[in-house]
C-alpha cells in the first residue's frame, strides 16, 4: 500500500512558517492537502490565516487546529487521533503537511509515525526548517558566552545552551532541508555568512535554500521521500534520552479587548513594551475603530507588521486579540497594564 506523504514544517518562532504554508497552498493546484495546525498559545491564530487560500486543494474539513501547547507534548493525545482520523478518511489527503508550533521539537512528531497505526500508512516525505536570517543574524539563537561563562562557574554541572539555542539546534539538525528565509532583511555578505554557519549545523548532505516570503516552490518541498521515521537516529537532539520534557522555559498569554483608535497607536504602545520585556512573539487580529476590515498584527522580535486582511464577517465577535509569547518569566500583569490605554476592554 502507498503511504500517505506528510511534510513537517518546522522553525522558530516567527520564522515564517504560516508564509511558507499559504504559499504552498496557493500554489498546490488541485492536489488534495490536509494540514495539521500547532500552536503553543490558547488561541490559534494560524489556522485563520490560511484558511481560504486555496479552497479546491484544502477546504475547511481538511484544516485541523492543534492548539494548547506543543504537539511535541501532546503527541499520543492529539496527533495521533488527528492523524487516524485523516487517514480513515473515505478519501484520505494525498499528502499531509504538519506546521509545528515555533517552539516544538519535532523529533517526538517523527517518532510517532513509527506508532504501528500510522507507520503502514504514511511516512514523514520530510522535515523542512525554516530560519529567519534577520533573527540569526541579530544572534538571537546564540548564547552570550560572558553569562554562560558566569553560569558555568556557578554550576559546573550545568552543560546545556540557552532554551533558544537548544530548540534552533534540535530543529535544524532534524531537517530534510533547511529554507534560509526572510533574505530581504539582511545583506549579501550576511547571508553568505549565515549560510556558511548553517552548513556546519545541519546534517550531512542537506540542501539549503533561501527564500523571501517563503516563495519556493511546492515541487521542491514536497516528495523529499526522507522517511525520516527510519533514520531517527542520524537527528541527533538536545533531549534525547529525556522520557520527556516541557516547555516551561516559555510563557504565553492571550490579551483580549475592544478596537483601537488605529494602527499607528498600537504599534506606538506595543514598541517598547516589546523591548522593555524582551518579547519574542506577538500575533493576532485586531479591532480598529470605524474600520469594517479585520487588522493583522505580527511581531517578530522588535520587528512589528500589520496589514488589514478581510473584513469582518456578520455575526463575528469584532475584537482584539493577541497571543504573546516571552521567556520564562514574562511579567505578563506589567504588560497588559501598559498596553490597556490603547486596548480597551
Ligand atoms: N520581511 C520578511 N518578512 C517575512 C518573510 N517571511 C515571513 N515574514 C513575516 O514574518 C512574520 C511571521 O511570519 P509567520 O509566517 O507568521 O511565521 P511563523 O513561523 O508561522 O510564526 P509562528 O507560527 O508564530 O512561529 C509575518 O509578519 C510575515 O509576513 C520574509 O521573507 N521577509
Amino acid at each position: 500500500m502507498n503511504k500517505i506523504p506528510a511534510t513537517v514544517i518546522t522553525g522558530f518562532l516567527g520564522a515564517g512558517k504560516t508564509t511558507l504554508l499559504r504559499h504552498i497552498l496557493t500554489h498546490a493546484g488541485a492536489r488534495r492537502l490536509a494540514l495539521i495546525i500547532n500552536e503553543f498559545g490558547d488561541v490559534g491564530i494560524d489556522g485563520e490565516l490560511v484558511r481560504g487560500c486555496n479552497e479546491e486543494a484544502c477546504g475547511e474539513d481538511d484544516i485541523v487546529e492543534l492548539a494548547n501547547g506543543c504537539i511535541c507534548c501532546t503527541v499520543a493525545d492529539d496527533f495521533l487521533p488527528t492523524m487516524q482520523r485523516l487517514l480513515d478518511r473515505p478519501e484520505p489527503p494525498e499528502h499531509i503537511i504538519i506546521e509545528t508550533s515555533g517552539l516544538a521539537l519535532p523529533k517526538p512528531l517523527i517518532k510517532a509515525f513509527q506508532w504501528p497505526a500510522i507507520r503502514t500508512r504514511a511516512s514523514v516525505d520530510g522535515v523542512i526548517a525554516l530560519v529567519d536570517a534577520d533573527a540569526l543574524a541579530q544572534g538571537r539563537f546564540a548564547h552570550d558566552e560572558a553569562a554562560l561563562a558566569l553560569a558555568r562557574a556557578a554550576d559546573p554541572t550545568l552543560d546545556h545552551d540557552t532554551p533558544l539555542e537548544e530548540l534552533f539546534e534540535d530543529q535544524l539538525a532534524s531537517a530534510d532541508l533547511v529554507v534560509l528565509n526572510k533574505t530581504d532583511l539582511v545583506s549579501n555578505e550576511t547571508l553568505e555568512r549565515l549560510e556558511t554557519e548553517l552548513a556546519t549545523q545541519v546534517r550531512p548532505g542537506v540542501r539549503r535554500l533561501k527564500a523571501r516570503h517563503g516563495a519556493l516552490d511546492p515541487a521542491v518541498l514536497l516528495g523529499l521521500c526522507a522517511a525520516a521515521e527510519d533514520d531517527l537516529d542520524a537527528r541527533r537532539s538536545h533531549h534525547d534520552g529525556a522520557d520527556d520534557h516541557d516547555h516551561d522555559d516559555f510563557d504565553s498569554f492571550v490579551l483580549t479587548g475592544g478596537p483601537v483608535a488605529s494602527p499607528e497607536a498600537l504599534l506606538a504602545a506595543l514598541e517598547p513594551v516589546i523591548r522593555a520585556h524582551d518579547i519574542l512573539r506577538v500575533k493576532g487580529t485586531v479591532a480598529v475603530a470605524a474600520k469594517p476590515a479585520r487588522l493583522v498584527l505580527q511581531g517578530v522580535g522588535p520587528r512589528l507588521q500589520h496589514h488589514f486582511d478581510r473584513a469582518w464577517k456578520p455575526g463575528e465577535a469584532v475584537r482584539t486579540q493577541l497571543v504573546v509569547i516571552g521567556e520564562k518569566g514574562l511579567d505578563e500583569s506589567a504588560i497588559r497594564q501598559a498596553l490597556t490605554r490603547v486596548i480597551a476592554s
